[in-house]
């Protein structure tokens, strides 16, 4: 999967850009403030119609603009396709080979990313909200029914808790019941992507390390026995939902489900939210990316575009050695992000082009 060129038109201060992408390492330099997170915030718009920076239309339109355009085209199988955006203050519009996308998978899965920016640490140490949409985003990817069953769990919360609020509990139960078959689903769902994810993440953080700590991934339920989960998943939601029945009366929402659950990170056994160093925290993130990449890739038979974000200051010399030795392993498109060549060993990738930013123009 590559991005072959890319056009933008009034995208944040990315006014009007036309970008032939090279096919391996693409590295953008340029002072603070000129626009390299934009281009990479655009390619990501692309293929997932969401900001990474949970930015609202208004905020990705130039100032003083009605609109902006993203276009890209990209390649799969020696098959090019056009994929435009177009972000209005009101929505979004997508267009495929010229066609608006009814349907998720015409738009979906024409381009993969997979993203790292330095605030991605965050994920490890910030609170369970990024980890959940850091989760239901890859799960997401390579399973497009993925969305449907979250979308029906959320409707099915919406409604227990617009009950829990106004009335006295009665019609409760209707809604308990759907409610905890739309959490297995999602579950079930959220498990079978970390089991495989669990599988890779060892070998990726012992690479990326260098060392021989031990790392584990695991899903976490909240207020639920995890043991009798795994033996009857139904009847562990009921009896926790029953016991946290004072709770959800007292606070007025739904005390437990997948909108509670979190991810568990260790490292050498313990919480690497609360032990871990920022450079293990760091490496932890990137090789649960590089398992992802790895994921994508076997998921599609086409590995994804990779994002780096300014992160080659915030690793140190040796993880970003070593991460230099999987990219250039790999078939993959990666755009990197820099205040200054300096910064990335550019003679070490072969096959790479550079550019410019200044001022949100882009130049070779
Ligand atoms: N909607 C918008 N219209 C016009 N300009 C915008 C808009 N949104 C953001 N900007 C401008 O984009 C610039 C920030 O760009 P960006 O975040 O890509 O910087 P950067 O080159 O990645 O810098 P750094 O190295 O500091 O991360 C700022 O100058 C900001 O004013």
């Amino acid at each position: 999967m590559k991005l072959i060129k890319l056009k933008l038109a009034s995208f944040r201060n990315l006014q009007n850009i036309e970008l032939v992408p090279g096919k391996k390492f693409n590295v953008f330099y340029g002072n603070n403030g000129q626009g390299k997170t934009n281009l990479l915030e655009s390619i990501y718009l692309l293929a997932t119609m969401k900001s990474f920076k949970q930015a609202k239309n208004v905020e990705l339109i130039a100032f003083g603009s009605e609109f902006a355009l993203i276009k890209g085209i990209v390649e799969r199988d020696r098959v090019s396709r056009e994929i435009a955006l177009l972000l209005e203050k009101q929505g979004k519009k997508a267009k495929i080979d010229a066609k608006i996308a009814t349907r998720l998978d015409d738009f979906f899965g024409s381009l993969n990313v997979v993203l790292f920016t330095p605030e991605e640490i965050s994920m490890v140490r910030g609170g369970p909200d990024l980890r959940r949409r850091y989760l239901d985003r890859a799960v997401f990817t390579c399973d497009l029914s993925y969305l449907a069953a979250f979308h029906d769990y959320s409707k099915i919360l919406k409604n227990r808790n617009a009950l829990l609020k106004v009335g006295d509990g009665s019609g409760i139960e209707v809604w308990t019941e759907q409610l905890i078959q739309a959490a297995q689903l999602v579950i079930e769902r959220r498990k079978a992507y970390l089991a495989e994810i669990g599988k890779l993440l060892q070998g990726f953080y012992s690479e990326i390390s260098g060392n021989d700590e031990t790392v584990q991934i695991e899903y976490r339920l909240h207020g639920v026995d995890q043991k009798a989960y795994s033996a009857d998943p139904a009847a562990a939601l009921a009896d926790a939902l029953k016991a946290h029945a004072a709770e959800e009366k007292r606070r007025q929402t739904t005390a437990i489900g997948p909108h509670r659950d979190d991810l568990y990170f260790g490292l050498n056994g313990r919480s690497a939210r609360h032990f871990a160093s920022q450079g293990q925290q760091r490496s932890f993130v990137l090789a649960l990316k590089m398992a992802e990449i790895e994921y994508i890739t076997r998921c599609f038979e086409a590995p994804p575009v990779l994002l780096l974000d300014d992160m080659t200051s915030e690793l140190d010399r040796e993880r970003n050695q070593n991460l230099m030795d999987f990219l250039k392993k790999r078939e993959m498109q990666v755009f990197i992000t820099t205040t200054s060549l300096s910064n990335v060993a550019v003679e070490e990738m072969e096959d790479n082009k550079t550019f410019r930013i200044k001022e949100g123009r882009i130049s070779e």
